[in-house]
């Protein structure tokens, strides 16, 4: 599905040169549940980002399902964005303004899905979530549990392929980031491939593979032991 090659990102700041990422070299497949783990300021972030084309590597090529993005303008890598991949963050990043429903379905409105097809897409994915009786509530009248609930709602709504999760258990109680890690592996067992940042082996546990970083260099990746047998 995806293919990192020789990838590098170095931020230039006036007089600080930082090497985030270094020659990274991944390959992740479609369908895969992949965590991405290692210390602070390692460039997990980074690595998440450039993979969700938020972020655009300094030198070496980024192949999205055969096409090599590296070198894409914004506008191209927005509109490969909004059809493939949706996003899950740490702080939710739920619009304050919008209900529930609201939010799940202004990720079809990129999508130019007309309303009533929207209508019924939203209904079903609240449904899938467990948030529908939710759905007209704003985000700040829910529970760190439920805001994460609407965002993984809101992720995959469009029929994304994969789902970015950046340490999306980071500001929960450890029985709602076990509700929110159950979430996700339910819907990678129905083929949408996973990529999650996260500081919680626990949680990495759940991924088939864990990537670790070091210094913006891939040092180490294992398989899961289960799976190794297999
Ligand atoms: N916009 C930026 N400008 C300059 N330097 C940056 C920028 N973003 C990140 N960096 C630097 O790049 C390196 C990698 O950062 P990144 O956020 O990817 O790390 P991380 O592993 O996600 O860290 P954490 O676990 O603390 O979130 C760090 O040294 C950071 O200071």
């Amino acid at each position: 599905m995806l293919k990192l090659h020789n990838l590098t990102r170095v931020y230039q700041t006036e007089d600080v040169e930082t090497s985030a990422l270094n020659n990274v070299n991944i390959e992740i497949a479609q369908g895969e549940f992949v965590a991405i783990m290692g210390p602070s300021g390692c460039g997990k972030s980074t690595l998440l980002n450039t993979i969700g084309m938020l972020d655009s590597p300094s030198s070496g090529d980024y192949i999205f399902y055969g096409e090599n993005v590296a070198g894409y303008s914004e506008k191209q890598l927005s509109v490969i964005r909004k059809k493939s991949i949706g996003f899950i963050f740490q702080n939710f990043n739920l619009i304050d303004e919008l209900t529930v429903a609201e939010n799940i379905e202004l990720a079809l409105i990129y999508h130019n899905i007309p309303a009533a097809e929207r209508k019924t897409k939203v209904e079903k994915v609240m449904d899938k979530v467990g948030i529908a009786h939710r759905a007209k509530h704003l985000p700040s009248q829910l529970s760190g549990g439920q805001q994460q609930r609407v965002a993984v709602a809101r992720a995959v709504v469009g029929d994304q392929k994969m789902i970015l999760a950046d340490e999306p258990t980071g500001n929960l109680d450890s029985a709602h980031g076990q509700e929110v890690m159950e979430m996700l592996q339910a819907l990678n067992d129905e083929g949408t491939t996973i990529v999650m940042v996260t500081h919680s082996p626990a949680h990495a546990d759940y991924a088939r593979r864990t990537i670790n970083l070091f210094d913006g260099h891939v040092v180490a990746q294992s398989v899961r032991a289960a799976e190794q047998t297999a």
